[in-house]
């Protein structure tokens, strides 16, 4: 559990030559009743792992879809410790990694010390807390590394290159690439500046880089990859799931996966 299946995951699927990638779904999004049968879904179209959103009232970093995915599952009441109790009913049953996003403040409702037993209760690998700055990393760090929670950083390409090697240097399972200026959210092209983002945190990173926001096709995802080792992909999945498209979503994660060709 934790760290070391997160690890062993990432690095399984790179050793067969794939492209990681990771989608996001909002928790709660079309009914906690569907959950465990959407992630298994995902597990089973070959995804690395699963990012999964807690819904929240005021989410500074997310663009449209994920809001309105965040508001319909609210609208069903759906909360922190609700997801955590879920998760928990078939943690037995997947073995596709769960990492939690999830903003500070519900955490901080919930209390860091509980919520850090809680995720280890419900078998969430890793969580990523995109408000919660290293400088204040403090007041939940002990508590997840006593349970051997992931804890997985973001960097920004406006962040000067000694923060960056920093955030890299302290990331766990992965790092999480911001690979726009903005909000999450579907864009036709990123910014000829994030190949070269990537791969200066490549060289700073022990650990797997993964590009995010922004990506919404499999030749965008296989181009990223290229310069990282894989993507992570929200509000296209989000937008799918929500139409009941899955086919799409299994193509998508099929098509961007796949062994890297050498020429
Ligand atoms: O939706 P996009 O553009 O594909 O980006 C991923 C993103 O949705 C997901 O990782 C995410 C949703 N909310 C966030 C808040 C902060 C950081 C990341 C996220």
């Amino acid at each position: 559990m934790g760290k070391e299946k997160l690890k062993k995951t990432l690095q399984q699927k790179q050793d067969t030559g794939q492209n990681l990638f990771v989608p996001y779904i909002m928790a709660g999004d079309g009914g906690l009743d569907i959950l465990e049968e959407r992630i298994t879904f995902l597990q089973e179209c070959g995804a690395s792992a699963v990012e999964l959103g807690i819904p929240f009232s005021d989410p500074v970093a997310d663009g449209p879809t994920i809001q309105e995915a965040g508001i319909r599952a609210l609208e069903q009441g759906v909360s922190l410790s609700m997801v955590l109790d879920h998760l928990s009913s078939f943690k037995e049953k997947r073995s596709i990694p769960v990492i939690l996003m999830t903003y500070f403040n519900p955490i901080l409702i919930y209390g860091p010390e509980r919520f850090a037993n809680a995720c280890d209760q419900a078998g969430v690998d890793g969580v990523i807390i995109p408000d919660l700055p290293l400088e204040e990393q403090h007041t939940i760090n002990g508590f997840l590394n006593e349970k051997d929670i992931a804890f997985i950083q973001l960097a920004a390409m406006t962040s000067p290159d000694e923060r960056l090697s920093e955030l890299a240097g302290k990331s766990e399972g992965f790092l999480y690439a911001v690979s726009v200026i903005g909000t999450t959210g579907v864009r036709a092209t990123h910014n000829e500046k994030v190949k070269g983002f990537l791969e200066k945190l490549k060289e700073y990173s022990n650990v797997p880089v993964l590009a995010g926001f922004g990506v919404s096709n499999a030749a965008q995802a296989r181009e990223l990859s290229n310069a990282g080792d894989g993507v992570i992909v929200g509000s296209r999945i989000v937008d799918l799931l929500h139409q009941g498209e899955t086919e799409t979503v299994k193509q998508l994660i099929q098509e961007s996966t796949q062994p890297k060709v050498k020429l």
